[in-house]
């Protein structure tokens, strides 16, 4: 029989508020371990807890963003479990009342958009970290992110494969940048994503039972894991027996999922309102000043990069798919009018070095005024295009500004013909086979004969001019 996929996923941000999210702690990473606690986040007793405006106000950006109806009246709620990372042994959560729902994503498939569901954004708090030391039996625990503020975005099943999956997450987190509301950073934990996955007979609409997938750190891992479940379960299904509803670990160095080994997991969280916490109104006025406060998101982004700048689609996905990059293109066009151009770099030569160097625009030694600079040297005509390349590199190494780098390694573009048919007299003696086939009529046997002037002038001459010599010379 066909199976079908059927994956939700649960996604956990931190928010980067700068104090807890029911307490005055700091709310930073890497600090001192236990430095950063008090009593209301390790929850002694007779402290009493104060929602953190600031992340609600982070929060509900977040739920507009994705389209989520808020709701006007809202609580926060108790989940019981104990764990040594939990201090209180309850997480504040929001259990049947979260304080937004019913939203979507529409996610960019190769072919096409989808429509995701979204069943609910809330917002909770963090627990802290245990942390396992090779040497000996101890566990040690760390309390600094214990009370941190925490939102949980839960898409509705509504994913069928690990590359849709992978594209929810890329969108989702594209779009929390944009917001700028977390740092999205998967290997400091600020994103986390659970993943919940099901067959069904392909054709049928019903839901199976399912497995939850944690302990994924990127999103590689998450499609990897996903793969990995889906053959696992195929192959339960397929032996005649049935997929038990569990959660399982993925394990990175067996590329593989494991059961969780406790079984005690068993969901009886005993949820009931937290009483230190009274029920609270989000009024319209909130609301309205959170839509107010939303930026551009990608979506508009990439429309207005097409509608006023006549970039394609894939081009206008290109330059918004981080929000560094669409910011130094914005900057860049305020400093040159035009955006082509611009675009064409930063696509381009400047993403190839991005990638070479593993770095995003931010990392380069790179500004909007160097960048747009250096353009205009190309587009003026007094270096070439190969050697605003080299200029580009140079650039990046040593900082310097363009104008510079093509004085110090005199690189302005020859075009004058007396120091240019020198080198095309070169050219032509030594490549006797082009010459040949150009006079034989194949004219494009003249680009291989421009591209050997330009490596012979590193990139100096001036390849129009260069060709239409080459033409005049060979024709005669
Ligand atoms: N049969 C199923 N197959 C695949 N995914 C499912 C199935 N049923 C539910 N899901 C997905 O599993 C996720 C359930 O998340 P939710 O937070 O509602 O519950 P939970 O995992 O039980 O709770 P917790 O937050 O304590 O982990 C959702 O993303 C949902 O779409
Ligand atoms: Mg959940
Ligand atoms: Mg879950």
């Amino acid at each position: 029989m066909k199976y079908e996929p059927v994956i939700g996923l649960e996604v956990h941000v931190q928010l980067k508020t700068a104090t807890k999210a029911f307490c005055g702690c700091a709310n930073v990473f890497g600090s001192k371990e236990n430095s950063n606690i008090c009593p209301v986040c390790l929850g002694l007793p007779g402290s009493l807890p104060v929602l953190n405006e600031k992340a609600l106000k982070a929060a509900l950006k977040v739920a507009l963003a994705l389209g989520c109806q808020v709701r006007s009246f809202t609580k926060f709620d108790r989940k019981n479990y104990y764990y040594p990372d939990l201090p209180k042994n309850f997480q504040i959560s929001q259990y049947d009342m979260p304080f937004s729902e019913h939203g979507s994503l529409d996610i960019s498939l190769e072919d096409g958009t989808k429509h995701i569901r979204i069943k609910r954004v809330h917002l909770e708090e963090d627990a802290g970290k245990l942390i396992h030391p090779e040497e000996g039996a101890d566990s040690l625990v760390d309390y600094n992110r214990a009370g941190t503020p925490l939102l949980e975005i839960v898409s509705e099943p509504d994913l069928h494969s690990p590359d849709e999956a992978y594209a929810y997450l890329t969108d989702l987190k594209l779009i929390l940048q944009y917001l700028d509301i977390s740092d999205c950073d998967m290997e400091k934990g600020s994103l986390r994503c659970d993943a919940n996955v099901s067959l069904r007979p392909a054709g049928t609409t019903g839901l199976g039972v399912k497995s939850e997938l944690k302990n994924m750190n990127s999103f590689r891992a998450v499609r990897l894991a996903l793969d990995y479940e889906i053959r696992r379960q195929e192959a339960e299904l397929g032996d005649g027996r049935l997929v038990v509803q569990e959660t399982r670990l993925w394990n990175e160095k067996k590329q593989m999922t494991l059961p969780m080994r406790s079984k005690e997991e068993a969901h009886d969280y005993r949820y009931f309102p937290e009483p230190d916490l009274p029920p609270f109104v989000i009024s319209a006025s909130e609301i309205e000043e959170a839509r107010q406060g939303l930026p551009e998101l990608p979506k508009e982004k990439r429309g207005r990069f097409v509608a006023s700048f006549g970039f394609s689609d894939k081009d206008a996905a290109t330059l918004t798919a981080a929000k560094s990059l669409a910011d130094f293109f914005e900057a860049c066009l305020k400093l040159y009018d035009n955006p082509k151009k611009i675009a064409h770099w930063l696509i381009g030569p400047v993403s190839f070095q991005m990638n070479s160097r593993g770095q995003d625009i931010a990392g380069l030694r790179l500004s909007p005024a160097f960048l747009t600079e250096l353009i205009d040297l190309v587009e003026t005509g007094k270096i070439s295009q190969l050697a605003g390349k080299e200029v580009l590199q140079e650039m990046l190494e040593s900082g310097k500004p363009a104008a510079k780098i093509v004085e110090e390694e005199n690189l302005a573009q020859v075009s004058d013909a007396g120091s240019l048919s020198a080198v095309i007299e070169e050219v032509i003696a030594a490549n006797k086979k082009s010459v040949d086939d150009f006079k034989a009529g194949k004219e494009n046997a003249v680009m291989f004969l421009v591209g050997q002037v330009m490596r012979l002038s590193r990139g100096k001459a001036n390849p129009k001019t260069a060709r239409e010599m080459l033409i005049e010379r060979l024709k005669a």
